[in-house]
């Protein structure tokens, strides 16, 4: 990677600082933003932080933590924001480091420039097949700038079928006119996440519990 990295604690709503209520624990989501250069990672990022859309967002890459409070639990989202590299052999490559602490990840091309829906092909292949990320970790597949419908050159049931066959959930916005449609995909996140650490505690438990009747059953039957 070329850029410099910053960890920034960016945003923290004070409302949601009040003490938890003791049943719920604060739940951390580690979300990895993807994608070719110029498509808006970083705008989305800042919108779904600030609301806003400045325009230019520099080259810096950072991991942004964000506390909100959603239907009354506290939730801490850590949001990679990553720098597609200049000058390298792979650009579209993925460090293990990133899907090591990946709990869900964010694929975002630009619905004007082919070039960067093949990066999200090929981002979407190398996840799948790394044995660093769970096979069913979740993935969002986000054509972005959907205001430039005079120069769309991917259209939406291309993005759509792809993110199907990949497994993945998609979504069409605009990160410069509407900060609601931001704010749909981290949702959507989340609640995958929450999904996908449900059905991980779920195999945890069913194995336990089919290990004690083998040890049972096992025990019986050399007696
Ligand atoms: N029209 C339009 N422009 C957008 C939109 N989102 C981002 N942009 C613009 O696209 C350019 C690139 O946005 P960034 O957010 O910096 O893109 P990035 O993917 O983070 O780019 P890198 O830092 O190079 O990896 C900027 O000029 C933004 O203003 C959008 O929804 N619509």
């Amino acid at each position: 990677m070329t850029g410099q990295m910053v960890v920034q604690v960016k945003s923290n709503s004070n409302h949601c600082r009040k003490a938890m209520d003791g049943n719920q624990q604060k739940l951390v989501a580690n979300i990895l933003l993807l994608g070719a250069e110029n498509v808006g990672k970083s705008a989305l990022t800042v919108r779904f932080l600030t609301r806003r859309f400045i325009g230019e967002y520099g080259d810096i890459e950072s991991i942004y933590s964000h506390i909100d409070k959603i239907d009354g639990r506290e939730i801490s989202f850590n949001i990679w924001d990553s720098l597609y590299p200049q000058n390298c052999v792979a650009p579209e490559s993925i460090s293990d480091k990133q899907l090591q602490w990946a709990d869900g990840v964010i694929l975002v091309y630009s619905i004007c420039d082919r070039s960067s829906f093949e990066v999200v092909r090929q981002q979407v292949h190398l996840i799948r097949q790394s044995r660093k990320m769970s096979a069913n970790a979740p993935i969002i597949i986000v054509g972005n700038k959907r205001d430039l419908q005079h120069q769309r050159t991917v259209s939406s049931e291309e993005g759509r079928l792809f993110a199907l066959s990949a497994d993945c959930s998609f979504f069409e916005i605009s990160a410069a006119e509407t900060y609601h449609g931001v704010l749909l995909v981290f949702h959507e996140l989340l609640e995958l996440i929450k999904e996908t650490r449900a059905l991980k505690k779920a195999v945890v438990s069913i194995r336990g519990i089919v290990r004690t009747v083998s040890a049972v059953f096992g025990k019986k039957r050399a007696e």
